[in-house]
Order: C-alpha cells, then structure tokens, then sequence
C-alpha cells in the first residue's frame, strides 16, 4: 500500500525504511528537506491516491497539532491519520474531533522500540475505530516484531497513548529499580566486579529483561558511568501516568518515586534537604554543613 509519513527523524527515518522493506510505498516529508521525498504536507497529499493514509511522527504538543490541524485542510473524507508521536492520549480525543468533522479518521498510536526499532520492529498499541484501523493494518504489520505479539488493538480513540504511557511508566520505575541496584553493588567493597554480576543476570534470573540487556551494554561501554553525569530529563510520559493514576485514585508508588528521582536528579543542591537540615538543627542542635 502507500503510505505518507511526516516527521523522519530518529524515529520517522527508520520507521519509513522499515515499511519500505516490507514492500510498501513510503512518500516522506520532514520539514528538514534533506530527508524529505516530497517538499511540502500539499505535495504529499497530492501525490497519495486515496483513501489516504498519513502517519504523523513528530513531536507531542504544538508540532502534532499543527501538522493534523494543517492535515485536516488537506485531506478528503475516508482518509485517515495516524498519531504515531508520543502525544498525551488527552489530546487524542480532540484531534479525532477535529478530523472527524471533515469525514477524516484518526487512530492513535504508541510506538515503543527506539533506535532498534529498525531491525527488531516496533511494538505497537492504537486505539480508534475498526474501520479506520483496518486501512492502517498493512503498516501496522510491516512494523510490528515478528512473532504472535507485539502489536494490540487497544481500544477507542486515545487508547493506543493511553497503553504506551502506561508502558512508559513501567520502563521509569523498571529503569530506577536497576539503578539503585547498581548504585549499591558498587557502593559496597565485598562486591569486585559489578559489571560481571549484572552481566550474569541476563540469563536464569527473575529479573532478566532488554533494559537490563541495555544496562550491560551502557557498562560495557563505560564500566563505572565515569563519563556521564547523573542527570535525567524527562518527555512527560512519567508525569501523565501519574496524573492519571492520581484522577483515578490509584496508588503507583514506584513509578511515582522513579519520577522524583528524575527530578532530583536536576539538582544541584537540594533546597528540601537544606530544610531538613536546619530544622534537626533547630530542634536537635544537630550539626549542619555550610557552603
Ligand atoms: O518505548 C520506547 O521506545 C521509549 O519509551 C520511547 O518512547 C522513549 O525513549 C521514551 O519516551 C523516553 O521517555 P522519557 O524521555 O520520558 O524518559
């Protein structure tokens, strides 16, 4: 089938040779025309025979809704879009809304697999109508990993987003979990070489996984971390889950510490703990550091 694709980044780029590799027509756009195949979203339209297909994969925020706001002057009923970014599946609704009113579909889409994506294939979870899902299909199956999983039809509209958020939470809360094992096994003396114990994880152990895979490499490459600093931003995935756990009223203590330990991350100094020394100081006498 054809497909447009917009945004080829990191992700788009890879994405675009993934389904090229499955025997689909792919038309790019990116605003970067370097790696464009086409100059303007106009001209990708144009060229695409309907129904159309157009896969978004820009980032959240401003850039999506302003390639779907443009999209929706552009296309023509029984064309549909897919949000492939990493939107919060609030705007989800809205953006179906907005499209909806032109006869166009939407189906949201979470797209887990980064930079290794391209070979190993990305895991894949949308929400939207059978409809309009069932004209995405053919590129739903070019990307998914091979195997009997890897792909869900999640549910409605903002589904798709809602189940990678989730994902994404796991992966905070799974990635501190790690760290404040490594963390330590390096900090006690009995233990020689750390690298070798998370190294033996990776097979037989209950906590074998990719990201601990990842963490061998990342160690392999540097075995103390020596040359990064510890500084960890965030995309807001982190936030949304916990705002949804909170509106929801449930409890996600691990996740919601993982994301705090981003935050603290940041800081240089820690203004909270200089309360708390001050206040022992005050109701203690006991000793504080000064700068
Ligand atoms: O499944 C994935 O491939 C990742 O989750 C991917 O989507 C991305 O690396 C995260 O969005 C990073 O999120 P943070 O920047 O919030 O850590």
């Amino acid at each position: 089938m054809e497909l447009g694709l917009v945004g080829l980044g990191k992700m788009g780029g890879n994405m675009r040779e993934r389904i090229r590799r499955a025997g689909h027509t792919v038309l790019g756009y990116d605003r970067n025309p370097d790696l464009a195949d086409v100059h303007s979203l106009q001209e990708l339209v144009g060229k695409l025979s309907g129904p159309r297909v157009i896969w978004v994969m820009v980032p959240a925020g401003g850039p999506t809704q302003s390639t779907i706001d443009e999209l929706a002057e552009l296309l023509e009923p029984g064309d549909v879009v897919v949000d492939g970014g990493n939107s919060r599946w609030t705007d989800d609704e809205k953006h179906a809304e907005e499209l909806a009113a032109k006869g166009i579909g939407f189906v949201d889409c979470g797209v887990s697999g980064g930079v290794w994506g391209l070979e190993n294939g990305y895991a894949l979870m949308y929400g939207g109508d059978k409809e309009n899902v069932a004209k995405v299909q053919p590129v739903f199956d070019a990307l998914k990993p091979e195997g009997d999983f890897g792909s869900v039809h999640a549910g409605k509209v903002g589904a798709g987003h809602f189940a990678k958020m989730v994902h994404n939470g796991i992966e905070y809360a799974m990635m501190q979990a790690y760290a404040e094992g490594w963390e330590l096994l390096e900090k006690v003396d009995s233990v020689t070489d750390v690298r070798e114990v998370f190294r033996s994880w990776q097979e037989g152990t209950v906590i074998r996984s990719w990201l601990l895979d990842l963490a061998v490499n990342a160690l392999d490459e540097d075995e103390h971390l020596d040359e990064l600093r510890g500084y960890a931003q965030d995309s807001g995935e982190g936030r949304w889950t916990v705002e949804a756990a909170i509106d929801n009223a449930v409890p996600l203590p691990a996740i919601t510490a993982s994301l705090f330990a981003r935050f603290a991350s940041r800081q240089e100094d820690s203004p909270q703990m200089k309360m708390i020394a001050a206040l022992r100081n005050q109701f203690g006498g006991h000793a504080v550091e000064k700068k």
